[in-house]
């Protein structure tokens, strides 16, 4: 049995959705599929879930909600009249999202994820529609009934562990089984959303919860390359990749899997195949447990901006027992989360995501670091990108930190902070976000131009 997840790309119109039911009904193993809400349908298009969002804080904020409302609506209504559905369904979709709206706002985040949710939830139900419209043997089937339990978290879902025996449930199911992506319920029955991206994470969960052959993850490009497309003409395809190497490449900023969703398939030994909606015969990439890696050390190089440092420096750190545990513990009063933080003997750099920081919070930070920990200096930088480069093969091959910080020289890029992840697949660089993608560039000129297709 497959669970095939099909992303906003895949399901942006009636076109696309007549080739993503063409795929399902093309295997008889695609029998659990997960979908996500309608993405863009061209460059300056707008997703459902970027609409959705629009329509909650317009509702948080006491303006008039009608507009976007019925512009979602019409979305949905252009996908089903192209489909050759009837009214009803959209009738359906706009009582939803009407309820929805009308929803106790007075917990924001709670009522942010009902309203969220509405996107991947209406599309399953069409999809399941048109299945049967055709008919195919479909059922939409809920998180809900499902029991795809999680953390009462809002907007930052994480799995419970007994979904998993719940969800094998799933396989006594009839005919094709569609399931929203992106959210799950709490205990106590409320909507609780993943993050953004995460329904890639609903696929992960459930393909780990039927014990899939093969989890299949259907976007808009033929395979992941090894740098982000959008910067490098023409990049390396990747036939063959390492859960390791894409938790890695994905944390690290490549936007084609959500680094999420790589752990509850990679728990369950579930091979991964990224594949295209526009060309489902091509292989696609396989994300396995192993792979071959002598040939290709490296095998993706990621960047991500947004990134800022709190620089604290005192005389004499290295010897002050606690110092370290303070200074994180300032920061995890104000509900920060920390990537890296690079050390010297009297300095250190807690590397963070930016858009954590407040006004408020960067003043308290730096008052009680001053005060409580009576240091010499403490300020925050921002504008900082991280570039990662992955391999599994790096930590075998010397000589890989040379060729890297030589092809940054030769950019003219200056590297504020240099990072081996102790497990040694990934090296990575804090720079200056304006150089990210010429970083990005360089780095691919030096390990992969002469390179056709990794795996
Ligand atoms: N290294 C990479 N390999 C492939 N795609 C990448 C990479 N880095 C970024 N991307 C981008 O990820 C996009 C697919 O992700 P996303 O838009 O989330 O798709 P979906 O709508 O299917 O969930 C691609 O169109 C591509 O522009
Ligand atoms: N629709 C949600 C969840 C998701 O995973 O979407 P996509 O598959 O289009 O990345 C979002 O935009 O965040």
């Amino acid at each position: 049995m497959k669970v095939a997840k099909f992303g906003g790309t895949s399901l942006a119109d009636a076109k696309q959705i007549k080739k993503v039911t063409n795929i399902i009904t093309s295997d008889p193993e695609r029998k659990v599929i997960i979908v996500s809400a309608p993405g863009k349908r061209h460059d300056n298009d707008m997703k459902v879930t970027d609409l959705l969002i629009e329509l909650g804080e317009k509702r948080l904020n006491n303006e008039d909600v009608q507009d976007v409302l019925q512009f979602i609506v019409e979305r949905y209504r252009d996908i089903a009249t192209e489909l050759g559905l009837d009214e009803h369904i959209v009738e359906t979709i706009e009582k939803d999202l009407r309820q929805r709206t009308d929803y106790d706002p007075s917990h924001e985040g709670v009522f942010m994820d009902q309203i969220k949710a509405a996107g991947e939830d209406n599309n399953a139900k069409l999809i399941a529609h048109y299945l049967t419209h055709l008919g195919h043997r479909a059922q939409y089937v809920s998180p809900k009934t499902a029991r795809l339990y999680v953390t009462d978290t809002p907007g930052n879902a994480q799995v419970l562990p007994e979904t998993y025996d719940h969800l094998y449930e799933l396989r006594n199911k009839d005919g094709i089984l569609i399931i929203p992506g992106f959210f799950g319920y709490s205990k106590s029955g409320r909507i609780v959303t993943f993050p953004r991206g995460g329904s890639d994470i609903t696929g992960s969960i459930v393909a780990a919860g039927v014990k899939a052959d093969l989890y299949e993850n259907f976007t808009d490009v033929d395979s992941v390359f090894s740098a982000n497309p959008n910067v490098v003409d023409h990049p390396t395809p990747i036939k063959r990749m390492t859960f390791r190497e894409m938790r890695e490449l994905s944390y690290a900023g490549f936007g084609v899997f959500h680094d999420e969703a790589l752990i509850p398939a990679f728990r369950s030994n579930i091979p991964v195949c990224v594949k295209n909606t526009n060309n489902p015969d091509g292989s696609g990439t396989m994300i396995e447990s192993e792979r071959e890696y002598s040939e290709n050390p490296v095998i993706g190089i990621a960047a991500q901006k947004g990134f800022a440092t709190i620089y604290v420096r005192k005389y004499l750190m290295n010897r002050e027992i606690g110092f370290g545990r303070r200074l994180l513990e300032i920061i995890e009063d104000e509900c920060i989360s920390y990537e890296h933080i690079p050390s010297g003997i009297d300095d250190t750099s807690v590397i963070l995501e930016a858009d954590q920081l407040t006004k408020e919070k960067e003043e308290t930070i730096i008052r009680r670091i001053k005060e409580e920990l009576e240091v010499d200096d403490a300020h925050i930088e921002k504008g900082f990108a991280m570039i990662m480069l992955v391999g599994e093969g790096m930590h075998e091959t010397i000589g890989i930190a040379a060729r890297a910080t030589k092809a940054l020289a030769k950019e003219n890029i200056n590297i504020d902070m240099i990072n081996q992840g102790s497990s040694e697949v990934s090296l990575s660089f804090a720079i200056s976000e304006e150089d990210a993608d010429k970083a990005i560039r360089g780095l691919y000129g030096e390990f992969f131009a002469a390179k056709d297709v990794l795996q």
